[in-house]
Formats: structure tokens, sequence, C-alpha cells
């Protein structure tokens, strides 16, 4: 996906904003409360610093007082105020800071609606914190919580917590357990948080329970689970020592092993990785894109799997900042879904459908195999993700191989005559391959939604089949590791579907991604690349 297409793809309104009275959930409507709470009280309390502001709007002149409080950390501030956008607003977490037009600023602007007040402005070492704290607080979640709730004097005192106050509390203990911060200016810094944020009591709290904290691990005693028992209780506690559902590690622990499982969870409790996919499509070879890493200074490796690929482990902020994205020079694109198209193999003068498009990582990249010669024709049932389809698709020059059409495939696939050489179904899915860049991924999946995930898998590939020529291919996809939703799925459908067979992905992919039933897959504990799946499946003539 576009980099810059992710800040406006995900940032939603808080749904405790004012403004969006009438669409308050119940669920939301109590965080109003607690967070006017919060307002009330520290607009009330003795600020550092007040500016005012005079703003000239024609022959009238409008007073605005900015309440500014200089000594509470700012990173801590939008980290709290972030995290309960994201738990409570259903905002996705974009760990990536978009920096640039507006973006500090409406960050603030979100400071002062939910806390009353603004802190300093973020640096550029605010902003590094600001990522690393919300996408830690998110995938430490349960084991945060658990501890929290160890240290509160009971369950209920947990359960009532005010939400500003928990995010408050889970901040203070990523801080001191796993970034090692100083522990007791942490201590200081939150407590600070919690008075101006909501009141002195809630401060005297925070202090409380982040000093016990500090003794506890001073001591090498944290009140954490024992894996023992029978099978259920190892997959909880394993859950709360690694932070997952317990479904999760249940099901993984069924399918992949304890000893695996537990390397998928460090795995997904990572920092994520990231590749940049050069655009050749514009004449820009992945030896420039090194020649202007190298300039930027960021370190990175070429990909030993794909020619276009580099890897990048730092440093996205500095080729955000050198405009490579926003020029089309190059995409933020992981290795496996790179390995996907090169399951389809794209060849000049193919004509291909992709039927689940938007928006658009694939298609781009087929499309720039094209080398302008063939067509690919992308399929999305999400109308604004399909504009920014088009717009990428302008921006690295390969529109003119690219059609889209808006509909649903199911549809789209019984009324349509045309047949294609290749079709791709990046179906969706669970996305359990992608944990470690989907920091709240975990959290907002559910066991239930498996079973309606595959029945619309089985539906949209059964839709697809219907667009494949006689002797063409179909590629199934997921950036799923889960066997439910892959090769169970490519078994059912060759059962109802005895006009195609498995095409082995070998020969496409290296020989390491290749299962001993020739699909393509690709595993974060295998291959420290996201998890993937693709089936390479041939229409007979
Ligand atoms: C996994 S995402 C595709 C990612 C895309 N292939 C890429 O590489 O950027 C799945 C997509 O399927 C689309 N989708 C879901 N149901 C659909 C349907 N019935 N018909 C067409 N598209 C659908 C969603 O809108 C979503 O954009």
């Amino acid at each position: 996906m576009k980099l810059e297409c992710l800040h406006s793809l995900y940032s939603i309104s808080p749904p405790w904003n004012l403004s969006l009275g009438s669409e308050l959930t119940k669920s939301s409507s109590k965080v109003l409360k607690h967070v006017e709470k919060g307002v009330t009280c520290c607009l009330k309390s003795k600020k550092t610093s007040v500016e005012d502001e005079k703003q000239g709007v024609g022959s009238t002149t409008k007073k605005k007082t900015r309440i500014i409080d200089l000594k509470v950390s700012p990173h801590r501030a939008v980290s709290a105020v972030r995290l309960m956008r994201i738990e409570y607003g259903g905002a996705f977490a974009d760990l990536l800071n978009k920096k640039g037009k507006g973006s500090r600023a409406n960050e603030m602007g979100y400071v002062e609606r939910t806390l009353g007040f603004r802190t300093r402005k973020l640096d550029d070492r605010d902003l590094r914190l600001v990522t690393d704290v919300v996408g830690g607080a998110i995938r430490w979640r349960r084991y945060l919580d658990h501890l929290i709730v160890s240290l509160c004097n009971d369950e209920s005192t947990f359960r009532s917590m005010e939400p500003l106050l928990l995010q408050i509390l889970r901040i203070g203990f990523y801080e001191i357990l796993k970034l090692d911060m100083p522990p007791y200016a942490v201590v200081d810094e939150n407590v600070r948080l919690a008075k101006v944020a909501l009141r002195p009591g809630a401060g005297n709290m925070v202090n409380g329970i982040l000093r016990r904290l500090v003794v506890l691990k001073e001591n090498d005693s944290l009140p954490l689970p024992k894996v023992e028992g029978n099978d259920r209780m190892q997959a909880r506690a394993l859950a709360t020592l690694y932070s997952h559902p317990v479904w999760m590690v249940r099901r993984w622990i069924k399918y992949i092993g304890i000893e695996d499982a537990i390397s998928l969870m460090m795995w997904n409790n990572s920092d994520p990785s990231f590749s940049l996919r050069a655009n050749t499509a514009k004449g820009f070879a992945r030896s420039d894109l090194v020649k202007r890493l190298e300039k930027l200074q960021v370190p990175h490796e070429l990909s030993p799997y794909l020619d276009d690929f580099v890897r990048i482990t730092t440093g996205m902020q500095n080729v955000i900042q050198a405009g490579l994205l926003k020029e089309g020079l190059c995409s933020v694109q992981d290795e496996s879904t790179g390995l996907v198209v090169s399951v389809v193999d794209p060849q000049p003068g193919d004509t291909i459908i992709d039927c689940c498009a938007a928006p658009g990582g694939k298609t781009l990249f087929m499309a720039s195999r094209l080398r302008h010669q063939g067509m690919v024709c992308a399929v999305d049932i999400n109308e604004g993700r399909l504009r920014i389809l088009e717009e990428t698709a302008k921006l690295h020059e390969v529109d003119d191989v690219i059609s889209t059409v808006h509909a649903d495939v199911r549809i789209y696939a019984e009324k349509n005559t045309v047949k294609y050489d290749k079709v791709l179904l990046d179906a969706p899915c669970s996305g359990l391959g992608v944990l470690s860049k989907r920091a709240d991924l975990r959290w907002n999946r559910r066991l239930e939604d498996m079973e309606q995930l595959k029945n619309l898998q089985d539906q949209l590939l059964d839709a697809s089949s219907n667009l494949v020529k006689p002797g063409g291919i179909l590629v199934y996809s997921t950036c799923s590791i889960d066997p439910g939703e892959n090769e169970e799925r490519v078994a059912a459908f060759l059962q109802r579907h005895t006009e195609f067979r498995i095409d082995s992905a070998s020969g496409y992919v290296p020989s390491d991604f290749v299962t001993e039933s020739g699909f393509c897959s690709t595993s974060p504990v295998k291959h420290a690349v996201d998890g993937s799946f693709a089936a390479r499946l041939l229409r007979s003539l």
C-alpha cells in the first residue's frame, strides 16, 4: 500500500468528539463522560503557560485561548490520546507517522480536544517515541493489563478504571518493562500526566502502582503465570506472556507446535521491518533506489528473493521526507506480496484480472511487469480504496495498462463474458500473517470471524474461477498463515471444480517457499517476512 495513503485511510475522528454526538455508541458515551470529566478538571487546574491568540476575521476579532502545559511530556500526552482513539475510535494503529502537512498540528488538536490542553510541539525524537509507545502498548496489552490488574488492590479497581487512566498506566508499564527507560523518571512523568489530564487522585494512583512495579522489576519478581497444566492452561499462560488472544495461541500450537508458536508471537511483537519496491515502470531501477538510500544514509539490504526489492529496518521517515514515495519512484511493499506476484508470473501481453485489487499493491507490481503491453483489470467492492489505486497507477505511470471496475466480483463474474489469461484472487482474510505490521489486528479478530471469512473465500474462489480462460491460471492468495483459509480452501475448491488442478509454484519462486503440495507459503518464523499463501491453479483446456 502506498505509504502516504495510510494516514488518511486510517485517520478516523474519535467517537467522543462532541461534534459526533449523535453517532456515539453506548461504550463511547461512557468514555466521553470520563474524558469530559478529565477536560473539565484540567481546565480548572493551574497551567504553566497560557497563550492568547487573536484571530482577525473580517472586521470582527475572535479571541481563542490555548492552554499549553510545558511540563507534561508531549510524547506521553499524544500517545495516551492515540491509544484512546485506537481502542475506542476503531481507528487502525498507523504506526508510520506521517510527517509533513499539518500532521503534528492535527495530533496536538486531538490532544487539546481530549485532554483540554496542549503540550509543547513534538520533535523528531518525540515522534519516534510515540510510534514505539503506541505500537508497543497495543501489542503488549494483554501482558501489561495482567500486571496492572495484579498490582491494583482488587480486580474491580481495574474494571472500573477510567479509560484514560488505564492508557497512562499502560504507557508507564510499557516504558519501564519493555523500553527500559529510567524508571523513576517514567513514574514522575506519568504521574504528572494523570494529575493534569485527570485529577490529583489519579496521579496518586499512578504513583502507587508504578512504584510497586519498579520494586517488583528490580527484585525480578513480576507476578507472571507459569506455563504448566493442561493444554488450555498452557495456552492461557503463553497468551499472557506473549500478549495474544488465547484462541490464536491454541490454533498455532495445534498447527505449528509450541516452539514455533512462541517464535511467531515474538515476531509479531517485534518492530516491523519494511521493504521498498523500486518502480521500474518509471525507469527507476533497484540500483537507483540503492543510490538514493545511500545518500540518505538509510541502512538497507537487497532482497535475496526479488529483483526490484530492498529491505530497510530504520529510516522510513527519511525515505518519506525525501519524497521517494510521493514521486512514485518506489512503494512500501512486503516481499511476501511480491512473491504472490511472482506466482502469477505476469508477462508482457498478458490479460490479467485482479479480483480483490484495492488498494493496489499487487496490481501495480503486476502492471509494472507487463512493460506497457497487455492489461490488468482491477476489481474491488470498495470505491474509496479503488480510487487510491487509480491515483497511484497514474503516479507510477502504469495507468496505461490498468482499468478499474467498482463491483462485487461475485456479481461481476456472473455477468461478464470476457475471460483472462491470468486471474488473481487476493482474498479478504484474517491477516494472521501480518500481525507484526498491524499492531491492533490481533485484538480485533475473533474466532467466529474465521468461519465467515472461509465462506466468503469459497464464494470468491467460485466467482473468480469463472473468469479464467481454458488453459489459463487462477492464483488464490491470502496474507494469512492459517490452513483453514489456505490449503483447506484450495482442497475444497478443487473438489467443486474438477476442471482445475494445482500447478506447482516451483520455478516461479525460490524453492524455500514451495510446500510439498506445490503452494507458495511464506512464514515469519522460517523466512523472516510476513506470512502469506499463494496457490497456482491451472484450468484445463
Ligand atoms: C486483501 S485486500 C486486497 C489487497 C490488494 N490485493 C493489494 O495487494 O493491495 C482484499 C480486498 O478485497 C475487497 N473485497 C472484499 N469483498 C469483495 C467482493 N465481494 N468483491 C470485490 N472485492 C472485494 C476488499 O475491498 C479489499 O480491498
